[in-house]
């Protein structure tokens, strides 16, 4: 580099840019010194996603400036920043499925050359890669086959694949568990050490608070101010963030939870034995927490009652009536909802607009008696939600494709929270969501268990599970290993299921 000498790693000076009439960036300045990790914080929608596409040449500023090493940098593609060494982990997963973990690692290597490549030295070089950042993968595996966590694991090792300088990491640990987010920790500050910068976006707070040394916030498209980690505190973060004072992250409930049973799930097994032997009821009006450490079989478990995955044998029982859900039009024929924690894959149609989205799943709600849709309904459904879970967007017909991650989780969930269910599994509800936006999450899941439904949500955001629960199933190796009653909530008891070890005796006997 020309001049590495320069006080900043990184510079963006007056960055604005605007998509059509919607102005998403204005005068944005960010300064990234030399072995930082700096956090880039603001709500969903705030133009995060944007800068780091300015950065990495995925987008063209519209006016402004981009300074690497003291030297204005004008990237016009993703190829360009990778060769000035800026790497980027999106939000959304980019992997090639039919393409083996090594494949997908060096893919931007392959070009023309592809013929020419030393295949076994590949697949060695992307193992060392993997094996380095402390996880288990097989480098010759098919991305198909790897799981949700895997395939992150697998961006970040691509991301890393170059003479990185600056790493830019777009919510990395939404799909992680506390002990793998906490291996990433520590190959950041390792990274760190070697002089990286690195740009981490999270919506977790705590995760700045513990890694970060400086943060950014954004509010619609403006830098609000750039702080010192030390110098501040969470509390007033959030202020910076959404502009007021957050008083309750959980809203309280009060709500009678019946006796009855809703639903019954007996002797579940699915193919492999991912989920082996799971039982367990949820009760009208309960909110039910599955946790658990990621493998552990609850978004297989989730799926198989859904009919999204084959069972292997199984009862469930809907209402003291034996029920056969073998596709999920069978699960949505008996009111069994399923909201995926892979919003791009599972959750939302990405070339259709938010009204057509949320609209596909609400169709009774919204048609008349004849059937047929009823537009006045359609607009003022699709309106409601979009006001209620405050989904940042100029109208309802914007295709979900453009809106931003933490938008599109949004309408996934409206898109299940709108219509007439009598169970819905929610995996992973508040994944990229802003702090502001939980909290409506949270209120709208109150209002749906208040009409009587039971909601049982996966949830690897402990603070989370432990908040809006009234009880957690912990899963250890595909099955229900304990039950925890909310006076017995607390992280320690969850991780000790979650690993297989039973409660220490004085929590247990409470
Ligand atoms: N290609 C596009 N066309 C039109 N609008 C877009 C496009 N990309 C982003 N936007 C809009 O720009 C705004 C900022 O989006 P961006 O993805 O940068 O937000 P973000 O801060 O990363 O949010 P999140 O926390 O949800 O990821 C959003 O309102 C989004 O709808």
């Amino acid at each position: 580099m020309k001049n590495d000498k320069s006080e900043y790693r990184l510079e963006m000076t007056g960055i604005s840019k605007s998509f059509g009439p919607v102005s998403v960036l204005k005068n944005v300045n960010i300064k990234i010194a030399h072995g930082e990790i700096h956090a880039l914080l603001g709500e969903n929608g705030a133009g995060k996603s944007t800068l780091m596409k300015i950065l990495s040449g995925v987008h063209q500023k519209d006016s402004g400036k981009v300074l690497l090493n003291g030297t204005e940098i004008h990237p016009k593609n993703t190829h360009d920043g990778q060769v000035l060494g800026i790497s980027v982990v999106y939000q959304e997963l980019s992997l090639v499925n039919d393409l083996s973990v090594a494949e997908n690692i060096y893919l931007h290597k392959l070009g023309a050359s592809k013929f020419w490549m030393n295949w076994k030295e590949i697949t060695e070089n992307a193992q060392k890669l993997i094996d380095s950042l402390g996880f288990k993968i097989d480098a010759s595996a098919i991305v198909r086959d790897l799981s949700i966590v895997q395939k992150q694991v697998v961006e970040i090792a691509k991301a890393l694949s170059e003479d990185t300088k600056v790493l830019v990491l777009d919510e990395p640990t939404t799909v992680f568990d506390p002990n793998d987010a906490q291996k990433l920790f520590d190959n950041l500050n390792r990274l760190k050490n070697e002089g990286v910068s690195i740009i981490y976006i999270s919506h977790h707070l705590e995760e700045i608070f513990k890694i970060a040394d400086t943060v950014t916030v954004l509010r619609d498209g403006v830098d609000t101010g750039t702080l010192a980690v030390s110098d501040t505190n969470p509390d007033d973060v959030i202020r910076l963030m959404i502009g007021r004072e957050l008083k309750d992250m959980f809203p309280k409930r009060d709500i009678e939870i019946s006796e009855d049973v809703i639903l019954e799930v007996k002797n579940l097994y699915g193919k492999d034995n991912i989920v082996n032997d799971v039982s367990f009821s949820v009760k009208p009006g309960e909110v039910l927490g599955i946790a658990g450490l990621g493998g552990s079989g609850r978004t297989e478990m989730a799926k198989l009652i859904f009919g999204a995955e084959k069972k292997k044998s199984g009862t469930i029982i809907l209402n003291g009536k034996e029920v056969k859900t073998n596709s999920p039009v069978d699960a949505v024929g008996l009111e069994i909802g399923f909201v995926s924690e892979d919003r791009k894959e599972e959750g939302v149609f990405l070339p259709l607009s938010i009204r057509k989205n949320i609209s596909v799943t609400s169709f009774n709600a919204i048609s008349n008696r004849f059937g047929f849709l009823d537009i006045k309904k359609e607009f003022s459904n699709v309106l409601g939600l979009i006001g209620k879970l405050n989904i940042k967007t100029p109208n309802s017909e914007v295709d979900v494709k453009n809106l931003s991650g933490g938008n599109q989780q949004k309408v996934a969930l409206a898109k299940w929270l709108s219509i007439d269910s009598k169970v819905i599994f929610i995996d992973e509800p508040t994944r990229g969501v802003d702090v502001g936006a939980k909290v409506e999450i949270y209120n709208l899941i109150n209002e749906v268990v208040k009409k009587g439904v039971g909601v049982v949500v996966i949830s690897s955001d402990m603070p989370e599970i432990m908040g809006i629960a009234d009880r957690i199933l912990v899963m250890h190796e595909g099955t229900i290993y304990g039950e925890l009653a909310k006076h017995q909530f607390s992280e320690e008891n969850i991780l000790r299921y979650s690993i297989g070890k039973p409660l220490k005796q004085n929590i247990q006997l409470n």
